[in-house]
């Protein structure tokens, strides 16, 4: 056949997207979709399964709509693999190259809406085709309908911000009181974090994000506190979610510390106040997941029963995740994202945090006057920004609680300055850098005292029968094991995590410091790889095997309660070792040291913001195992997720 006879015939295509399903390259959902739609459309274009099964293919890889101009411009950038099968797609990409053709077409197709803005009453959400067009982007439906809900919930969010009736002469003491050194309303040291909590306050949606260490806890706590002070503590409904049940615990005990630290506001007990809050939960849980669906128990005809919502990780929050929560959340509720927009997007398709954020950093006059009125402040006020979320978003600026050198490294690597970054790992005494990685360097961090030394050391040296002094042993090592992590970028092969969690496995059985046969052993940190809802287990935790006072092994999960709990490893289906994890996984975690290693061939998923997000996991020491070429690599190369959601709010705002 020719290949212009495969470019205009539907069967042909079909063929080619079933020699790429073979080769691995698209998965079998992205051909099963190319073939429901022509099932649904016999007649189709031979673009319509084509478009189909790499839109599917996109959604796989974190994208939630396929944008023409991007993507037909440099579609490799998008989506890699062998040679052999992007010179083919190009090849047969090469027939319809411009977007404008791609609208003619698929216009054309019943299982296509195409949007008319200069029509929207007639468009949209009564119609169900599989597939929409919008502004040059084709949207799997599902995608579309949640672009279109959060852009416009959270304009009509912003739109209502001075509802809240909070006099500003009551609130601009109580602020002076929480944030006294900043004073100082010089633009070049503006007081973001006392600004984050004035806005918030009246807001009924806020974003405060940074960099770690800038203080989002810390701000949060004060605005919590203000809340309070505000209304009446007992009545207000405030609750607190993360993604992750890791995050959860997390923002849990941080919240609690800097609570603690709190002066003292009016005739408030805080720290009553707070615990009435009650612990932060995971947003599955929170939101009611159904199991099996991808339904909830609230939702807009069940609304939460809350008042305030504060989530934190709000960068692993996907466009899913986004669209149900705001779908649940009562009208009359604020909603205050924290997180950091650097950071690596959500594993499911969309970058939400990173898309709120984009184009902000201006205020509007009425915000501007306000705060004013409360922070003593003067910004500039912008003209029209091309976000309309821009009035609620504050970045805090200031890192309070970084070491030197790691947040040196951090800001080169996000700022794309690789000859910086360089610089700095060779001159900063706490980041370390091995040019010519080899796993026997890994193994010899691991097995050095900042590594897993001590960690492998207490395990050998087992439990007491004392139930008291052995649940001392237990927090012990799980402390330990926080205090150093390795993470890869990969997940297969020798520099994977797979890889090295079967040398590190290798080097402990061989040296006698563990009896590392079997799935469990001794000190096996276990990472739980799907939710398990009966054992309250989420995707992400990690527990490690120990034996218990009687000698039975356990698998001990630190969570909210002071114990850590104990489950049998029997119980526990799906698990992994976790001597190294994926950087993915890391998120919303912290250690003291934090190695990171990158694979000695190039990949495409080693990125920026992996680079970044790595680094920032580390407190005190950051240890890089890359070449000079492959750390080059990642800082040029960004994740650029294709989304309409920046596009929906401004058409949301117009
Ligand atoms: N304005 C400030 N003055 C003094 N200390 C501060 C200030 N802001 C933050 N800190 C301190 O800096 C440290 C980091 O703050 P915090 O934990 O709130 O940062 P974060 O942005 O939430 O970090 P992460 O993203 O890692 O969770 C804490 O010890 C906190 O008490």
């Amino acid at each position: 056949m020719s290949q212009a006879t495969r470019h205009t015939n539907p069967e042909a295509i079909l063929q080619v997207l079933q020699d790429w399903t073979e080769a691995q390259w698209l998965r079998a959902l992205d051909l099963s979709f190319a073939r429901f739609l022509l099932s649904l459309e016999p007649q189709a274009p031979a673009l319509l399964p084509l478009a189909a099964a790499l839109l599917a293919r996109l959604e796989g890889e974190g994208h939630t709509c396929l944008q023409l101009d991007l993507f037909l411009h440099e579609p490799d950038r998008f989506l890699s693999g062998a040679p052999e099968l992007i010179t083919e797609m190009r090849h047969i990409l090469a027939a319809w190259s411009q977007p404008q053709q791609w609208i003619d077409i698929l216009s054309t197709c019943r299982v296509v809406e195409h949007i008319d803005h200069t029509h929207p009453k007639l468009q949209g959400d009564d119609s169900e085709t599989p597939l929409v067009l919008d502004q040059g982007r084709l949207y799997l439906r599902r995608y579309w309908r949640d672009a279109q809900c959060i852009a416009r919930t959270l304009t009509e969010r912003v739109s209502r911000r001075a509802s809240i009736p909070v006099p500003a002469e009551t609130l601009k003491p109580l602020l002076a009181q929480l944030f006294p050194a900043d004073t100082s309303g010089s633009p070049e040291n503006l007081p973001w974090q006392k600004i984050a909590c004035a806005l918030a306050m009246r807001g009924r949606f806020t974003i405060i994000t940074g960099g770690p260490g800038t203080g989002k806890t810390y701000t949060a706590a004060r605005l919590i506190a203000l809340l309070m002070a505000q209304h009446n503590s007992d009545s207000l409904r405030i609750v607190l979610a993360a993604p992750t049940g890791k995050a959860a615990v997390r923002i849990n005990e941080s919240l609690h510390n800097a609570i603690a630290q709190l002066p003292p506001l009016g005739q408030q007990d805080l720290a009553a106040a707070f615990a009435r809050i009650g612990p932060a939960r995971t947003l599955h849980n929170l939101l009611g997941a159904r199991p099996g669906t991808r339904r909830f128990r609230h939702d807009r005809q069940h609304p939460l029963d809350l008042d305030v919502l504060i989530v934190d990780e709000a960068s692993m929050i996907h466009q899913e995740m986004m669209a149900a929560l705001l779908r649940a959340l009562p009208d009359h509720a604020q909603l205050i994202l924290l997180g950091d927009q650097d950071q690596l997007a959500s594993v499911e398709a969309g970058a939400v945090l990173a898309d709120l954020c984009n184009h902000t950093g201006s205020y509007d006059s009425a915000t501007c006057t306000w705060l004013e009125a409360t922070c003593n402040c003067f910004l500039e006020t912008a003209t029209r920004s091309s976000n309309p979320l821009s009035s609620g978003v504050v970045r805090l600026q200031r890192s309070h609680r970084f070491n030197v050198g790691i947040g040196a490294l951090a800001d080169a690597v996000q700022q794309g300055q690789t000859s910086l970054a360089i610089q700095t790992l060779h001159q900063e005494a706490v980041l370390e850098w091995y040019e010519a990685p080899e796993v026997a360097q890994i193994l010899q961090l691991a097995d050095s005292h900042s590594g897993y030394r001590p960690l492998w050391e207490n395990i050998r040296r087992a439990g007491s029968k004392n139930i008291e002094e052995h649940a001392l042993w237990v927090q012990q090592i799980l402390e330990q094991y926080g205090a150093f992590r390795l993470l890869c970028a990969l997940r297969q092969g020798p520099w994977g995590v797979t890889g090295i969690n079967q040398a590190i496995e290798d080097h402990l059985q061989e040296t006698g410091l563990l009896k590392t046969q079997g799935l469990w052993y001794a000190g096996r940190p276990a990472l739980i790889t799907r939710n398990d809802p009966q054992l309250g287990l989420s995707n992400g935790d990690i527990g490690i095997a120990l034996p218990d006072p009687q000698g039975k092994l356990r698998v001990y999960f630190p969570g909210n309660d002071p114990l850590p709990r104990a489950i049998l490893p029997s119980r526990l289906k799906y698990s992994e070792s976790a001597w190294a994890m994926t950087v993915h996984k890391s998120q919303g975690s912290e250690f003291q040291h934090t190695a990171l290693i990158l694979p000695a061939q190039d990949s495409a998923v080693i990125r920026r913001e992996l680079l970044y997000t790595a680094i920032t996991r580390a407190r005190e020491k950051f240890s890089l195992f890359a070449t000079a070429a492959g750390l080059e690599q990642a800082i040029t190369r960004r994740t650029l997720r294709m989304s309409g959601l920046l596009s929906a709010l401004q058409n949301s705002a117009n």
